[in-house]
């Protein structure tokens, strides 16, 4: 699995953490994000980066800002993104088995590297479950397809 990483100023600390993970699980990924602390903007980042998810270059996102709200809202701009900013484990299954999201989103102002670490290794190895929630999803691809 090709993993593509990116984010602002403001998530470059958390995203150092997440690629550390993505390194002790053996995951392949490149890093596109601002590698500064000077403010920048979200946009920049997550748009780009959406696009090669959403062309198949890259099999999954991991996009980080402060709060992970502006980068989940610039990649889910994006046809054939579904990112979810989740804090939380259970949010991690669930978005995977039930969304099949494709783009992990988080704020590195809301939590810290040790529960990010456990939310990135169940968002990569949870599987999407189809079923149900399958028809759902066919029906955002037919909505975007419009
Ligand atoms: O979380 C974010 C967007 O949702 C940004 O990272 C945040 O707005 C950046 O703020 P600042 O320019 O004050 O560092």
């Amino acid at each position: 699995m090709k993993v593509i990483i990116t984010g602002d100023h403001a998530g470059m600390t958390l995203r150092n953490e997440v690629k550390s993970v993505l390194d002790e699980l053996g995951y392949e990924y490149e890093d596109t994000g601002a590698d500064c602390t000077t403010s920048v903007d979200y946009p920049d980042y997550a748009l780009p980066a959406a696009k090669r998810v959403a062309s198949g270059e890259f099999d999954r996102g991991i996009f980080i800002c402060g709060t992970g709200i502006g980068i989940s809202i610039s990649a889910n701009k994006v046809k054939g993104i579904r990112c979810a900013l989740t804090h939380d484990v259970f949010s991690a299954k669930a978005t995977r088995q039930h969304n099949d999201s494709n783009v992990l989103a988080m704020g590195e102002r809301v939590i810290g590297p040790g529960l990010a670490r456990e939310i990135v290794k169940t968002w990569l190895t949870t599987e999407f479950e189809g079923g149900r929630h399958l028809n759902r999803i066919d029906k955002i691809s037919a909505y975007e397809n419009e």
